[in-house]
């Protein structure tokens, strides 16, 4: 199963630069650890915003949450989820 994640991040203003610093480190393990799986196959920065578009090939919407869920500024984001799959007129088989 396809999605296109996008995800807006909104850094709480009372966090101080160290705290920041860790967040970002640990997102960043995080992530890779996820695009290292072969699920999380574009990462994608939105340009001029705090935001990321993302396609995942995972194999439910259990394990979409999953892998969403586990990175530190998880709870920092607003999330939209879109479910794709392959157009019937698209020329090339592998989209990923
Ligand atoms: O910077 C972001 O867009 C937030 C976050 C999502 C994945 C990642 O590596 O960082």
């Amino acid at each position: 199963m396809v999605y296109v994640v996008e995800m807006d991040v909104k850094i709480p203003e009372s966090w101080d630069e160290d705290k920041l610093k860790s967040f970002l480190e640990r997102e960043k393990e995080t992530s890779q650890k996820w695009q290292n799986s072969g699920k999380w196959k574009h990462l994608w920065r939105v340009a001029g915003k705090y935001s990321n578009i993302s396609i995942l090939d995972v194999e439910s919407p259990e394990e979409l949450h999953e892998i969403i869920s586990s990175l530190p500024l998880f709870p920092y984001m607003n999330i939209k989820v879109t479910s794709i799959c392959k157009h019937p007129n698209a020329i090339k088989e592998n989209l990923l």
